[in-house]
């Protein structure tokens, strides 16, 4: 869906010094239907990438292509209709303080053109989707930081995009609202089957929602892999830092931990029966980041919850679980 081939990007130097390379030798697939997290340090580029994929830069050399457009070499014209099949969502929210909620959704509709008909549907579809139908006359500075995330969420789907981009989406918020639209944009893809590109710098954020995870560092792709294998075996130094700092993060928050776990079982229906029925009552979230039914592939899980309830789920995965290998997180 996303493929960004040999990427180079040099910016003309602001100070009449020598040009900034901003991104070296990048390659890039991410498939239909996939959440995939880009990480990195402040100036790693990856808000460049971000702009490359929206067509909001062009790239020095090499090609982007968005739902099989070649979206570096679009006309004016077309470069904007591709772009209504590209949702955005950002760090500030960028929302219309003029407009109510509602008007800062049915914006995007009114310059697509759409019938009075359809805005007022898609709206309230829209609004009642990321549960602000309440909130729907109040203007963005009576929002809390959550409730404007939700409006720019509403607004970047409200053209039925195939890919919806995330920029530093929660990171202006607190870890608490951070969770909630994290789960949001999980349930939305759950739902809708949208292929998510994130950049953060905050590994936890890809920990908790992607499935495939790219590493940047000074322009280029670093590492990349399924989440579960790079927090398993993080190689570059800058990726094992970003593995640590999501440990220490656990370390920190005494009472709310999270575990990723490889597990093969014997028998997987059973044991699931027993595992989500005790997880359920211990108020620990299972996530499922990997797995098949066929009895000899491995399942890799994200275990959420209170410390002592989330060893209790361990223990008894090591208990039924043919192998059982806690790849980070709590023991
Ligand atoms: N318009 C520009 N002109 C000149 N240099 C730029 C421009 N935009 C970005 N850069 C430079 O390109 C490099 C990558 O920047 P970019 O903003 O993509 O990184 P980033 O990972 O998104 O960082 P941050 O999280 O701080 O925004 C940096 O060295 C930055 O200074």
């Amino acid at each position: 869906m996303i493929h960004l081939k040999g990427i180079e990007k040099t910016y003309p130097s602001r100070s009449g010094s020598n040009p900034v390379s901003a991104l070296t030798e990048v390659d890039l697939e991410i498939k239909a239907g996939e959440i995939y997290g880009i990480i990195g340090r402040s100036g790693a580029g990856k808000s460049t990438l971000l702009r490359l994929v929206n067509g909001l830069e062009a790239p020095s050399s090499g090609e982007v292509w968005v739902d099989e457009k070649e979206i570096s070499r679009l006309g004016e014209k077309d470069l904007r209709l591709a772009r209504t099949k590209i949702g955005i969502i950002f760090q500030h929210f960028n929302l219309l303080w003029s407009r109510t909620v509602w008007e800062n959704v049915a914006f995007s509709l009114e310059v697509a053109g759409k019938s009075k008909g359809e805005i007022r549907e898609k709206v309230s579809e829209l609004l009642e989707r990321v549960g602000l139908m309440d909130r729907a006359h109040a203007y963005p500075s009576q929002l809390s930081g959550g409730q404007k995330q939700r409006v720019g969420i509403a607004r970047a789907l409200a053209n039925n995009p195939k890919v919806l981009l995330c920029d530093e989406a929660t990171s202006a918020l607190d870890p608490e609202t951070t969770a909630s639209i994290l789960q949001l944009l999980r349930d939305i893809h759950r739902d809708t089957g949208i292929t998510t590109l994130l950049i953060t710098h905050e590994m936890s954020v890809v920990k908790s929602i992607c499935q495939q995870v790219a590493v940047m560092d000074g322009g280029r792709i670093i590492e990349q892999g399924r989440v579960a294998d790079v927090f398993k075996n993080p190689t570059h130094p800058v990726t094992k830092q970003f593995v640590r700092q999501t440990e220490n993060e656990e370390v920190a928050d005494a009472d709310t931990v999270g575990t990723v776990v490889h597990v093969r079982f014997r028998d997987f229906a059973s044991a699931w029966k027993r595992l989500s029925e005790e997880s359920t009552a211990r108020g620990v979230h299972i996530r499922v980041l990997a797995g098949s039914i066929k009895p000899s592939e491995a399942w890799t899980f994200d275990l959420e919850g209170g410390r002592e309830n989330v060893a209790q789920i361990l223990d008894l995965l090591k208990e039924t679980a043919v192998e059982t290998e806690v790849i980070a997180g709590v023991q």
